[in-house]
């Protein structure tokens, strides 16, 4: 499918129409199961036909857990690759929930799989893992603005294990001027924070093409106030944020805010009403409390 628009103008048009909620489609077995699903591929397919007439249309942006249709294998990816076909193909924004990264001329290929045309995957956005260094996603950024698609960096996660990491202190320093040969440390910016900022100098050419994930689950201690692209922000319901969390965590931030919730609202499946009712009712919560 070609695009005539960038990836910044086509969010902003799915937001414009339908909020900013993202809704994971999340196979979960535990999932299957409650809904009387077999944990197969037929009942991977089945859960996913359900989100896709539960979710196409009512919201923005739909999220594929990648790892829930790898399960079953090759069956497992065929249901991936229809399922992110139709809800395209009914104009809902796909991002891929993938979580790639690797060295550059390796993660060339993730970028062609996920974002590039006539890919079987090929979705609006995929999510990718910086922590190879920034720099080997290069691949992907170049596709995805090629191709009018988006990437979705990790810069603060939601877990509780990604804070050692995540929240570490670069040092940069300066060598020059320095007594002695010493070097100074003139700043020492979070791991997290250092995503943002190439982010941010990437961005620089208008395309917003570098989203970053931003767990909604904590206070990110993040300087966000240059960065204008889209945040996705996971945690909503099952990993305990709240809608007014969103706005307190992401009070200057919050054009493409993009809250993700996958769990609280599935756990309403299998009846395909009330899973769109809980993804309205998520949706228009979100708009009212980021207004
Ligand atoms: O990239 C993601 O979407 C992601 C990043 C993150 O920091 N935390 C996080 O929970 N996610 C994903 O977001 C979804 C959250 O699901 P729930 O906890 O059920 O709402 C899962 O698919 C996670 O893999």
């Amino acid at each position: 499918m070609s695009h005539g628009h960038s990836w910044g103008h086509r969010l902003r048009s799915a937001i414009g129409a339908r909020g900013r909620l993202c809704v994971g489609i999340d196979p979960h077995p535990s999932l299957l199961q409650a809904w009387g699903l077999p944990e197969t591929a037929e009942g991977v397919e089945a859960f996913s036909e359900i989100c896709v007439e539960a979710f196409v249309g009512e919201v923005a942006l739909v999220k594929p857990q990648v790892a829930f249709f790898e399960a079953y294998g090759s069956a497992g990816y065929a249901v991936l690759e229809r399922t992110i076909s139709v809800v395209r193909s009914a104009g809902t924004l796909v991002v891929a929930d993938a979580k790639r990264g690797d060295i550059g001329s390796t993660m060339a290929a993730y970028a062609q799989s996920w974002l590039g045309d006539g890919s079987p995957l090929a979705s609006d956005a995929v999510t990718a893992s910086p922590y190879l260094g920034f720099g080997s996603l290069d691949p992907a950024l170049a596709l995805a603005s090629e191709t009018g698609r988006g990437v979705f960096v990790l810069a603060r996660t939601s877990n509780p294990e990604g804070g050692r990491l995540q929240g570490a202190r670069l040092s940069e320093t300066s060598g020059s001027g320095a007594p002695d040969g010493e070097v100074s440390a003139v700043q020492a910016v979070s791991v997290a924070q250092s995503v943002v900022d190439d982010a941010v100098a990437h961005n620089r050419d208008g395309r917003d093409t570098v989203g970053l994930v931003v767990g909604a689950t904590r206070g990110h201690g993040l300087d966000l106030s240059e960065f204008s692209g889209p945040i996705l922000a996971p945690g909503l319901g099952a990993q305990g944020a709240t809608v007014a969390d969103l706005a307190e965590i992401f009070y200057d931030s919050r054009e493409l805010l993009l809250p993700n919730t996958s769990r609280d609202v599935l756990r309403h499946g299998p009846s395909v009403s009330a899973l769109r009712a809980a993804a309205e009712r998520v949706r228009d919560e979100v708009e009212a409390g980021l207004a």
